[in-house]
């Protein structure tokens, strides 16, 4: 069901050669851009009647509007099941309790007498969220969305989420009631990447976004990468990925029910397995087959992610070649299942979201941990981070110089102006010292 690959005995190769050894999907993010492209441009230009068709195409329900009655909001809200909602309210409780502390005051630095730089931080005006809702349905990302846009003060937001044909084309009930828990009024039953066109464009009943944020597919993923450098984005948070660090002190039955756990997402979900122990992936490989046996979800998403080119065992020396797999391969969740998995964790570089020793499943994280759930995929995390409030703010530089710290500076200025040959730079402290440099 999961392949190997066998990294022991050789010295691991550095940096693009040993991820090219490490298990990816085939179907990359730029080959759906292309398919994205076309739907993202159709919206752009035919707006609410382009997201009519594609609900009827990719959703297979046709709507007559496409923003969700505030009557919807409420009635989800009031039918929601009192366990499930005492469930969300401890989610957003914790989600509030760890991104409250992200929030940033204004700083100062005196960098000389007369002269100061504040940093000011501005959250983003209006962001479109978006919630998936294809094979799963996914309340709470509506948490890990919203929490943090709400605490980094984010005025005008939004939340999409694809229309369920069983709903009568509303999105599902637990991601309306999830909206009226959070406060957020503004929903829009729509999915994929005409979503994000949506935000990015807008159409004549969404106001377009600054910025569009939050997890889906690979057609959200492509979809975002297309708007990259024209909105703000938070980052690729596509198909999800787990890998595991783990040594012959992990339980296997643990190990296996954390990749499979992950796998269920998405038939090109990711799980993958470092170790250095032949012991744990044999135990490992045989807890898979009987615990996919026992749960849902199996041929259509568990077994196509498990046998995938995109997971795999990969077998390594020691902890120091394991840390520079797992380093290499940048997961979106890495587990950290060995002995003092702490210090272990503190040694790794490159991790959406690291997660220590056997309490601490994937599976928390998801739901309950207090940490996001939004989090890089695709190797991103080796450049990007998850979620947070720093996503939703802006920080602009505020500079104040009385005329005596600009004097007293000005001949460095001028020196480096005329370094660069850009004259006017410099002429533009000489305009105010009555075209000379102070002190020359
Ligand atoms: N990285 C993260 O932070 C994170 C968090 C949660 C979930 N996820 C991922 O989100 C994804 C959710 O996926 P999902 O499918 O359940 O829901 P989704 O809402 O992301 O996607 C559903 C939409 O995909 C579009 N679509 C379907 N087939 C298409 C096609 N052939 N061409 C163009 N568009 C098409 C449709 O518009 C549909 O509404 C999973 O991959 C899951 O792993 C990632
Ligand atoms: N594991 C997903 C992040 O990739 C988040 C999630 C939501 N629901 C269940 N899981
Ligand atoms: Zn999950």
């Amino acid at each position: 069901m999961i392949s190997r690959i066998d990294l022991r005995g050789d010295a691991l190769p550095e940096g693009p050669a040993l991820r090219a050894l490490l298990p990816r999907a085939d179907f990359d993010v730029a080959a759906a851009l292309e398919k994205v492209r076309p739907i993202c441009e159709d919206v752009h230009h035919r707006g609410d009647a382009a997201l009519i068709e594609y609900a009827e195409k990719f959703d297979g329900v046709r709507l007559d509007q496409v923003r969700v009655p505030a009557s919807a909001l409420k009635e989800a809200l009031a039918g929601l099941d009192p366990v499930v909602r005492e469930a969300l309210e401890e989610s957003i409780r914790r989600a509030r309790t760890v991104h409250r502390e992200q929030r940033r005051a204004p700083h100062t630095v005196q960098v000389v007498p007369g002269g100061k730089v504040t940093e000011k931080w501005v959250p983003v005006e209006r962001v479109g969220l978006y919630a998936p809702g294809g094979r799963s349905v996914y309340p709470s990302s509506v948490i890990m969305n919203a929490v943090p846009a709400q605490e980094a003060g984010v005025a005008s937001m939004a939340l999409a989420s694809p229309p369920q044909a069983d709903f009568g084309g509303l999105p599902h009930p637990t991601i309306l009631a999830a909206c009226a828990l959070l406060g957020i009024d503004e929903v829009y039953a729509v999915g994929g990447a005409q979503a994000v066109a949506m935000f990015a464009y807008g159409t004549e009943t969404c106001a377009p976004a600054n910025m569009v944020t939050g997890p889906g597919n690979i057609w959200v993923a492509a979809a975002k990468r297309y708007f990259t450098g024209r909105i703000g984005i938070d980052t690729e948070a596509g198909p999800t990925e787990i890998a595991v660090l783990a040594d012959d002190t992990a339980d296997p039955a643990h190990v296996a029910s954390d990749l499979i756990s992950q796998a269920e997402h998405d038939p090109l979900a990711a799980a993958v397995l470092v170790t250095d122990s032949v012991a744990l992936a044999d135990a490992v490989e045989k807890e898979l087959a009987p615990q996919v046996a026992a749960t849902k979800h199996v041929e259509d998403r568990i077994v196509p992610a498990l046998s995938g080119r995109q997971s795999a065992i990969v077998l390594v020396d020691g902890l120091a070649e394991g840390l520079r797999v797992v380093d290499a391969y940048g997961a979106e969740h890495l587990e950290i299942q060995t002995a003092d998995a702490a210090a272990v964790a503190d040694r790794v570089k490159n991790a959406g979201a690291i997660f220590v020793g056997p309490w601490a499943p994937v599976s928390l994280g998801d739901y309950c941990a207090g940490s996001n759930h939004v989090l890089p995929t695709g190797g991103c995390a080796c450049h990007s981070s998850g979620l947070s409030v720093q996503s939703f703010l802006r920080g602009i530089h505020i500079v104040d110089y009385t005329r005596e710290a600009l004097a007293d500076v000005a001949h460095h200025v001028v020196t480096l102006a005329e370094a660069e040959d850009l004259p006017a730079h410099g002429a533009a402290i000489k305009a105010r010292f009555g075209w000379k440099v102070p002190g020359q």
